[in-house]
């Protein structure tokens, strides 16, 4: 069996469009930035003295000169970390005000570093801070390269516990685990302008929108667009973004903080800031609600997101690449799809024909769909007799890839022996076998029948097939309609 090609390598020199493809949207990439800490101390001189110090360190400083003013600061920054003193009000050494900041900071976030400042030899302060959820301590004055230390370790431990959480969150959030580049097998014609087009396009940020009948292969071809790109060693976070309710959408896209809404119990990374320097693949666009479009067109706009009950803004670099089903056109002639959204995602569109206007792929894709299927089974010698490679062709695929693939698989476990034959396919409404059983069927059946064999050999055209049945093009459609038969254009 001959393994199929993949596409192009990724080490394939990239040619350029001929046509140069419009700007992007502007998703635009955030600059690596340094830490963030917030000062928190009512003394001025003490504030400059760490800010000058911190920024030599290669930090962003901000800072507040009373507990208020670190909780508003902390309301619109994204800061990563919090260096602050104990006491506030001045000649106390109680700490109590500081101990009260600790623990709104906590509530807040507890994910946030906070390193506290006690008084000289204020022990009990130290240890109770760390019980209130301190990470650190350091003791006035300070001590510059251990104040340092101290902030650079607990800086790279909250790091590293963001890697561990937002890795967590997108292994719940990839499909499947890809090694190397997804097959997208094809031989035929119909499918040359698609090979190129993905060849071409894949390198550059482009927003795509794949079009094609359920089970052609859109989300394959994303998967390559992603794979192919610079962006391969990021992730490539797929959602149904035509099924999500209007409760859940926002929390799913752009994230939620933890209390946003009564079942938010922790914060939720969305799926805009796990594609972060990847590809967000959103499914099934064209059956997004305007509601949902609004939201997702100013995203797309600014490149800037709100998780859900926060009020902070993060930025985010995702390539999106969308799919859909459905005449998006049309939908926006309609008034059921917004057309500066569709604006935004189809700076390229790779339109992918149904596997009825590519019958040359079906022997290729069945024995690919046999070799993956027989490797997981553990039947490796399995073949395709020729009756059922006939039946195959035959059949019009309603269903597309997705279907074959079904039926092979299908095929696979009814066979005995190393021969997958035409009646292990099951395909008794349409195969050439059905033929045989052409007296144990009901009137209907065998019109069925018939009518499924006339759009497969016409490969779906309803006026050459009814040409062929001597029925007009009404009649057939009113029976296709009758029978639920898909796939005809
Ligand atoms: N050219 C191809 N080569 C190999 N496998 C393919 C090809 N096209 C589709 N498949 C397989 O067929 C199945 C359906 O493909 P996919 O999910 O990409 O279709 P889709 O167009 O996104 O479907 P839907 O519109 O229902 O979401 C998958 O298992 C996929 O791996």
């Amino acid at each position: 069996m001959s393994e199929p090609q993949p596409v192009f390598s990724p080490t394939t020199p990239v040619v350029p469009p001929t046509t140069p493809a419009p700007a992007p949207a502007p998703v635009s990439a955030p600059a690596a930035r340094p830490s963030r800490i917030l000062v928190a101390d009512d003394q001025a001189d003490v504030l400059e003295a760490l800010r000058l110090l911190l920024k030599r360190d290669g930090h962003a400083v901000v800072t507040a000169q009373s507990p208020a003013g670190a909780l508003a600061t902390l309301e619109t920054e994204d800061v990563d970390l919090v260096l602050m003193d104990l006491n506030y009000a001045r000649d106390t050494t109680s700490g109590k005000e500081g101990m009260d900041l600790l623990s709104r900071i906590r509530a807040q976030d507890a994910t946030l570093p906070v390193v506290v400042m006690t008084a000289w030899g204020s022990v009990e302060g130290a240890v109770e801070a760390m019980r209130g959820g301190a990470r650190d301590y350091v003791q006035k004055p300070w001590d510059n390269t251990r104040l340092l230390a101290t902030l650079r370790t607990q800086l790279e431990l909250s790091r590293a516990l963001k890697r561990s959480r937002r890795l967590e969150d997108e292994n719940q959030h990839l499909r499947r685990a890809q090694s190397g580049l997804p097959d997208l097998v094809s031989e035929s014609r119909a499918m040359v302008p698609v090979r190129r087009m993905i060849e071409r396009v894949a390198p550059s940020a482009a927003n795509v929108l794949v079009t094609g009948e359920h089970g052609t292969g859109k989300e394959v071809v994303a998967r390559l667009l992603h794979a192919s790109s610079t962006r391969a060693d990021r992730a490539f976070v797929a959602v149904n973004s035509g099924g999500l309710s209007e409760g859940v959408f926002e929390s799913e896209l752009f994230g939620h903080v933890k209390g946003a809404f009564t079942d938010a119990k922790t914060d939720r990374t969305g799926c805009f800031e796990l594609a972060d320097g990847g590809t967000l693949f959103l499914d099934e666009i064209g059956n997004m609600p305007l509601s949902q479009q609004a939201k997702l067109l100013r995203v797309l706009q600014t490149g800037e997101l709100h998780p859900v009950g926060s009020s902070k803004t993060r930025r985010v670099d995702v390539r999106v690449v969308s799919a859909t089903n459905v005449d998006l056109a049309k939908a926006v002639a309609e008034g059921r799809f917004r057309e500066d959204l569709l604006y935004r995602l189809n700076t390229v569109e790779i339109p992918l024909p149904a596997l009825r206007e590519r019958r040359e792929d079906i022997p290729l894709l069945a024995s690919h769909f046999l070799a993956e299927h027989g490797k997981r089974y553990g039947r490796n010698t399995l073949r395709m007799t020729p009756g059922a490679l006939e039946a195959l062709l035959a059949y019009p695929w309603p269903g597309n890839v997705r279907e074959l693939e079904h039926a092979v698989e299908r095929a696979l476990l009814m066979s005995v022996g190393d021969e997958v034959s035409a009646e292990d396919l099951l395909l008794r409404r349409a195969g050439r076998e059905g033929l045989s059983r052409l007296e144990e069927m009901t009137l209907e059946e065998v019109e069925r029948y018939l009518i499924e064999r006339a759009l497969a050999r016409q490969e779906g055209n309803v006026s050459e097939a009814a040409k062929g049945l001597g029925l007009s093009r009404s009649a057939l459609y009113r029976r296709l309609q009758y029978y639920g038969i898909k796939g005809a254009r």
